[in-house]
This record gives structure tokens, C-alpha cells and sequence, in this order.
């Protein structure tokens, strides 16, 4: 990995350390971040050698805390335990920024109205190794410069003009690569089902869709065409789509799947906002 935030300047507050803002941690440390800049605020998550660790925002301000970087890294349920608090230090020298699900820019402008900026991100957990997807929309004066700094250790960046999408693309890119595990899981389920062995059914199941996605990477052409390349007329991969085409059933299902992850976005900002 480069060095890129060997300069990083400023001060980071993790409000929440766990699995994704844990991943996001562990890629900027890999990128040269000092983590003596770096202070966590979680009750609950195992503290990190050289990183200091608080219960509390009020902890961490009793020991004279102070950042100009503060990332909402907990549940968005857990904005309201911890908002009060965190006004006072998200303030003039600061920008905030937030992995929340459902919680829109507006919601946290409201919350946050002293700092900078505020800015929503919308990462993966496929970050932890690089190949994420971070989705980043922003309020106010942000510094897009070290945004960008931050986001590329992660992997890919996809900024948005605003974040009136963003409850879509976090089922879409968030909650994806769960629903794309869930797939080989089915996968591999049905060819155990079928006669394989549990083993040799996902590890056949992974590196099939390993090989059709790298293969779709590398080709200029769209995935329908590479379908026709596999299937011969009137054999066995044909057999297989005329069941899965059937009725557009799998983009009913999966047009489904997303429009409940969206949907619960909007309740989850409901409940940010204490109001369910
Ligand atoms: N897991 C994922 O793949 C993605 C998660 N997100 C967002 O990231 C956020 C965290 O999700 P996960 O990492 O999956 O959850 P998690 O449960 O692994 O981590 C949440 C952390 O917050 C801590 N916490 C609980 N109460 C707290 C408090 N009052 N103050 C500070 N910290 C507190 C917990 O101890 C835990 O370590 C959520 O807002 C979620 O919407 C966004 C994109 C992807
Ligand atoms: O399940 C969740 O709510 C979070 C947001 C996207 C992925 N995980």
C-alpha cells in the first residue's frame, strides 16, 4: 500500500470502532496514518495497541480531546446516546464525517450545524483488502482533497452530486456484498444439494463467480454478451438460464431485495432521529 497518509495532518475520532469503521482503521494505519493522531470513542470494542481508547465522548474530553476529523462509526440508532456530546466538539475547526446508514447530510447538518463540513460516506466491508466502493456525498466546505486521501486506501470512490440516492446505493454497495455472499452461499447449497460435497461446493461456487466477475472486468463487452459466449444452442447452460430467465423472476427478487434494504434506511434515520 502507498504512504498516502503518512502527511495526513489533523486529528481523527473514531465514535465507534467496530467492523466497518475497524476495517476503514485498519487500511489508513496500512496507508501510513500515525496513529497517534487517531483516538476511538467505544464502549464496547477491544482497544488497539498505540491507538487511545475512551468509554465516552465525555472520557475522551476529560482528557483533553480534541480533533479536527470525526467520523460517526456506530450504529445509526446510537446517534441519539451520543450526539449531545459530540456538538460541542464538532465545531468550527472540524468536519464530520459519517458511515451511517439512512442518516442524510441534512439530518447530520442539523445535528452538527458548527462543523465545516459534513460528509457521508457510504464504504463496504470489501475495504478491508482494497476492494471496496465508497460512495461519498458532502455539505459545506469540505477539504475533497484529503477526503480523497482517505477514501483511496478503501478502494474505489464513487462521489455523488448530492445524497438523495444514497439509501439505494447503500443497499446497492453497503449491504451488497452480503447479498452477493448470500448468492454463493445458495449456490453452493444447491450443488451440495445436488450431489457435491460441501467443500468442493464452495470453493467451486467462489471461484466461479471470482472467474465471471474478473472475466466481465476485463472485457469491454456487457454481461448478457458474455452469457451468449457460454451458452451453446441447445445445451446445458441454456437448459439452466430457461429456468432462471423464467418470468423475470430474478430481477423481481433481487428488485425486492434492494427496495427493502432502501427502505429500511429511511426507518434507520427515523430512529437516528429518535423519532420511532
Ligand atoms: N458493516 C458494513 O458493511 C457497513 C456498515 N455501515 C455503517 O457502519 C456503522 C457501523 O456498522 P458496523 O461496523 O457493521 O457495526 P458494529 O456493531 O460492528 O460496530 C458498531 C460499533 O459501535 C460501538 N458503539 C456502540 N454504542 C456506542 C456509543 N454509544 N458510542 C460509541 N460507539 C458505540 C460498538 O461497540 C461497536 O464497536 C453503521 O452506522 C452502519 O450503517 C456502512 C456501510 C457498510
Ligand atoms: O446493514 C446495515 O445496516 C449496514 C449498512 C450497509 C451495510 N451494513
Amino acid at each position: 500500500m502507498t504512504n498516502i497518509l503518512g502527511n495526513f495532518t489533523g486529528r481523527l475520532l473514531l465514535v465507534g470502532c467496530g467492523n466497518m469503521a475497524g476495517a476503514m482503521l485498519d487500511r489508513w494505519l496500512g496507508a501510513g496514518l500515525d496513529p497517534a493522531k487517531v483516538a476511538i470513542v467505544d464502549p464496547f470494542a477491544a482497544p488497539r495497541a498505540d491507538i487511545a481508547h475512551f468509554a465516552s465522548v465525555a472520557d475522551w474530553l476529560a482528557a483533553d480531546g480534541a480533533a479536527e476529523w470525526v467520523m460517526l462509526g456506530m450504529k445509526p440508532q446510537q446517534l441519539n446516546d451520543v450526539a449531545g456530546e459530540l456538538a460541542a466538539v464538532a465545531a468550527g475547526n472540524t468536519y464530520l464525517l459519517s458511515i451511517l446508514a439512512g442518516v442524510s447530510l441534512a439530518d447530520l447538518a442539523a445535528r452538527f450545524p458548527e462543523t465545516k463540513a459534513q460528509v457521508r460516506i457510504l464504504p463496504n466491508l470489501a475495504a478491508r483488502i482494497g476492494a471496496g466502493v465508497s460512495a461519498v456525498a458532502s455539505l459545506g466546505a469540505a477539504d475533497e482533497a484529503a477526503v480523497t486521501a482517505l477514501l483511496e486506501p478503501l478502494g474505489t470512490i464513487v462521489p455523488l452530486a448530492d445524497d438523495s440516492t444514497m439509501d439505494l446505493v447503500t443497499a446497492f454497495t453497503g449491504s451488497g456484498p452480503a447479498f452477493v455472499l448470500r448468492l454463493i452461499e445458495a449456490y453452493a447449497a444447491a450443488g451440495e444439494r445436488l450431489g457435491l460435497s460441501a467443500e468442493d461446493a464452495l470453493k467451486l461456487a467462489a471461484a466461479t463467480f471470482d472467474g465471471a466477475t474478473a472475466l466481465l472486468a476485463a472485457s469491454d463487452e456487457k454481461p448478457g454478451v458474455l452469457v451468449s459466449q457460454v451458452a451453446s444452442k441447445g445445451g446445458t447452460t441454456q437448459a439452466g438460464l430457461d429456468v432462471l430467465d423464467t418470468d423475470g423472476q430474478l430481477v423481481a427478487l433481487m428488485t425486492n431485495v434492494l427496495r427493502a434494504a432502501r427502505d429500511r434506511g429511511r426507518e434507520l434515520a427515523d430512529l437516528a432521529r429518535g423519532e420511532s
